[in-house]
């Protein structure tokens, strides 16, 4: 599928080697597109595909391939889909899109599952939680949307759509085709949630967990920030995500840094608690996708412990595919190993005949209110349904 609406890439541009000059003109990219305020990286072509995250990250630990884009899965068992591209360049600056995406009408064909079954779902899940002979602490319970435009709408439109919407939010576009199940389908997504992100040898990340909506009247929705920052319950949620996070993080960093408390930040549609986390990488042969790769899934999008979470969540959900997944860029170790990876939840898959399905979840613990988790979700559309005017 060609991208007409990428933006030439800029001077600062660094193309890896296979690039030849002149070919970088984007008219023709279109495997994968990673926009955040200060740089995007654009990718075209299939160098190598890679359905099994260790290959992807042997290849850039011995240099074999300069750089690996693409998706992980929800579930670390499943295949990625992972691509050294042909052609792949970093811009600094934001994605400047040439067209606002357009707004086509849209309908909701399916809701999976219906809102009161997902009440019924997480009033499920706050039993199971609250036995105190339970070893579940914490699990991120989900809902799908599945929607048709009347008009065609690409993935580029897509992402387009949400920049205008959120101009200081971060947009991916990546294709899903070498994904069994996924021939021809391209995730797009406006994830708030930074994963992990290596430049040089500092670690960064900044995981999300404790949400309340956003709401028009400034006034109420300040004092929702404030009500948030200071909710034991969604403290409670958050602090399972930071926790998991040093754990993780810790055989492959050297000096964790991470706050006490977290920090509100908010996107157009949500508050959230995040914690600024920084730390230096031990070893100079970790690259971006190892990190990705160590500390998914985050209790963020799966709960604590994971497996249990993980299974409570196949169990009631079935599979998510590529949703609370992660997409990301990473170059070689050769080459410095550095690169980005966000946590793919507002985001929607784009299939090859048309149809979208989109995702929100949430957090339960023991004190979680089932009706509030149904509104949380309900919120969290909201990032995505606002690109087709359903919100
Ligand atoms: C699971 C989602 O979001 C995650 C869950 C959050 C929560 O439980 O409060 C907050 C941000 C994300 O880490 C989603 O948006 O679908």
């Amino acid at each position: 599928m060609k991208s007409p609406i990428v933006a030439p890439a800029d001077t600062h541009a660094t193309a890896s080697p296979a690039a030849r000059p002149g070919h970088t003109t984007p008219d023709d990219l279109d495997g994968f597109l990673f926009c955040r305020n200060d740089y995007h990286v654009l990718g075209t072509g299939r160098h190598t595909v890679f359905d099994d995250p260790a290959d992807a990250c042997a290849a850039l630990r011995d240099g074999s391939v300069d750089a690996v884009v693409g998706a992980l899965p929800f579930d670390p068992r499943d295949p990625v889909a992972l691509t050294a591209p042909q052609r792949w360049v970093k811009n600094s600056g934001p994605w400047l899109p040439t067209t606002d995406g357009g707004s086509p009408a849209a309908r909701i064909e399916r809701r999976d599952p219906e809102p009161e079954d997902h009440r019924r779902r997480v009033a499920a899940a706050v039993e199971r939680l609250a036995d105190p002979a339970g070893e579940l602490q914490k699990v991120v319970l989900a809902r799908a949307l599945r929607l048709r435009t009347e008009s065609a709408m690409t993935p580029w439109e897509l992402a387009a759509r949400l920049r205008t919407l959120d101009p200081r939010g971060s947009v991916f576009v990546t294709d899903l085709s070498s994904a069994p199940g996924h021939g021809g389908a391209h995730l797009v997504g406006a994830s708030p949630e930074v994963l992990i992100r290596k430049s040089g040898s500092l670690v960064t990340a900044h995981p999300l967990a404790g949400s309340a909506a956003r709401h028009p009247d400034p006034v109420v929705d300040a004092e929702r920030g404030r009500a948030l920052a200071v909710s034991k319950k969604d403290l409670d949620e958050h602090r399972y995500v930071v926790d998991s996070l040093r754990s993780s993080l810790a055989p492959l960093c050297a000096e964790l840094d991470i706050p006490d408390e977290p920090v509100i930040m908010s996107t157009p549609s949500m508050w959230h608690l995040g914690t600024p986390i920084r730390a230096t990488v031990a070893d100079a042969s970790v690259t971006a996708l190892d990190l990705a790769i160590a500390v998914h899934p985050t209790p963020a999008i799966c709960g604590t412990p994971t497996v249990p979470a993980r299974d409570h969540i196949l169990a009631t959900e079935g599979s998510r595919g590529f949703y609370a997944g992660a997409v990301g860029w990473s170059e070689s170790a050769p080459a410095g190993g550095d690169g980005e990876w966000m946590v793919s939840i507002r985001c929607a898959e784009v299939a090859a005949d048309g149809e979208i399905t989109t995702w929100a979840g949430g957090g339960i613990v023991a004190q979680s209110d089932p009706a509030a988790e149904v509104a949380e979700t309900e919120a969290k559309f909201a990032a995505i349904l606002s690109a087709f005017s359903l919100r």
